[in-house]
């Protein structure tokens, strides 16, 4: 739901530097992935005119920060992060770490099928589950290196498309990310109320909104991408430049590939760091937080080497609650409208990555 997440490629008629005709003559070719391993060179189609050299070697003090979740010092850690980076690592964050590891493992599995098997459960036009290319691309000319698979709520659906036969690989994927997504949403309901706290709002203020903000269900939408071997990383992207439209986004990286932007800096590579998850901060707590927290700008380039695989779990409020900046943190005044989830992703849809500025509230907009 990020941008992603849940822009919705029913959107192509917002495309920007794409002409209609391009869109109608590649109407099918625009839903669906290049066949990976069939090129051996990298098309026109996926060639950037940017390229992105290897970003600055980072040192100690511009590096995206560690929090072990089991230190008292986790909360002030936690605020620094969210003020300054917008994303943090997690270590001893309870989430078992052979779930994390056949998470990916089912994860390659379904991306290393054939093409036209993946394409059996290609995402429509008018959906939001399955596979497919990233749902920002009507935004971009040119193709990003990579697939997704997105679960809204259970995956069952598209896994008997992909596995007809097989009810045991069926069950065993289905199994492996309703577990993950449960995982994922207890740890993000405890980050919330650690983030919260670092905000400054007492143990009971937390307790009146934490049931109002969490996901009321615990299976929310869960992102599985695969980023190829490429032929020329310099020239291809993985995933474009957004800010996801989340509370919170919780990662699992195979290996280092996300990257960050940051004031003053640049890009800033989120390295890989065993056993940890990435979490970053979405629009939306950017808006409840009244702007301290910031949703923070990646982005994932590929490698020549590897198959990289990543998992993007989203959490965010129930569709039709109201987000607004807390109240105890809008003095002087409120930066952002009330908004809900909902309504959110509909801006995002068609304007992404401006979609925040265009609910900063009128006050703001008017000085
Ligand atoms: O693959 C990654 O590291 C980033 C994925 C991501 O940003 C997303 O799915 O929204
Ligand atoms: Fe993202």
């Amino acid at each position: 739901m990020p941008t992603s997440q849940y822009s919705s490629l029913k959107t192509n008629h917002h495309t920007k530097n794409t002409t209609k005709d391009d869109h109608n003559n590649n109407h099918q070719c625009s839903i669906i992935p290049l066949d990976f391993k069939s090129v051996s060179k990298l098309p026109e189609s996926h060639t950037w005119e940017l390229t992105h050299p290897n970003p600055l070697s980072t040192s100690e003090s511009e590096s995206i920060p560690v929090i072990n979740l089991s230190d008292p010092k986790a909360i002030s850690l936690m605020r620094h992060a969210c003020e300054n980076w917008g994303i943090f690592h997690v270590t001893h964050h309870g989430v078992p770490s052979n779930l994390l590891r056949e998470v990916e493992n089912q994860s390659r599995r379904l991306f290393s099928l054939p093409s036209d098997q993946k394409l059996l459960a290609i995402r429509s036009l008018d959906s939001l589950s399955g596979y497919g290319l990233p749902r920002m691309s009507t935004f971009f000319p040119k193709r990003m290196w990579s697939e997704g698979f997105t679960i809204i709520e259970s995956p069952l659906e598209h896994t008997r498309k992909l596995w007809p036969h097989d009810h045991h690989q069926r069950d065993h994927f289905c199994n492996v990310m309703e577990s993950c997504q449960k995982e994922m949403n207890r740890l993000a309901e405890h980050i919330m109320g650690l983030m919260f706290g670092s905000l400054g709002l007492t143990q009971q203020d937390t307790k009146n909104i934490k049931p109002k903000y969490g996901c009321q269900n615990s299976n929310g939408p869960l992102q599985l991408n695969s980023y190829p071997v490429c032929p020329d990383p310099t020239k291809a992207m993985g995933l474009a430049a957004h800010t996801d439209s989340s509370l919170l986004t919780l990662l699992l990286q195979s290996s280092t590939g996300l990257q960050v932007q940051k004031e003053g800096i640049g890009w800033v590579p989120v390295h890989a760091v065993e056993g940890a998850l990435v979490i970053n901060v979405g629009d939306l707590m950017q808006i409840l937080s009244n702007g301290r927290f910031k949703s923070v700008l990646h982005r994932a380039v590929v490698n020549k080497t590897h198959h990289r695989i990543s998992t993007a779990y989203f959490y965010g409020p129930p569709k039709d609650v109201k987000i607004e900046p807390l109240i105890q943190l809008s003095s002087p005044f409120p930066l952002y409208r009330p908004t809900t989830w909902k309504e959110y992703l509909g801006i995002k849809a068609n304007h992404f990555n401006k979609a925040l500025e265009l609910i900063r509230s009128d006050i703001t907009k008017a000085q």
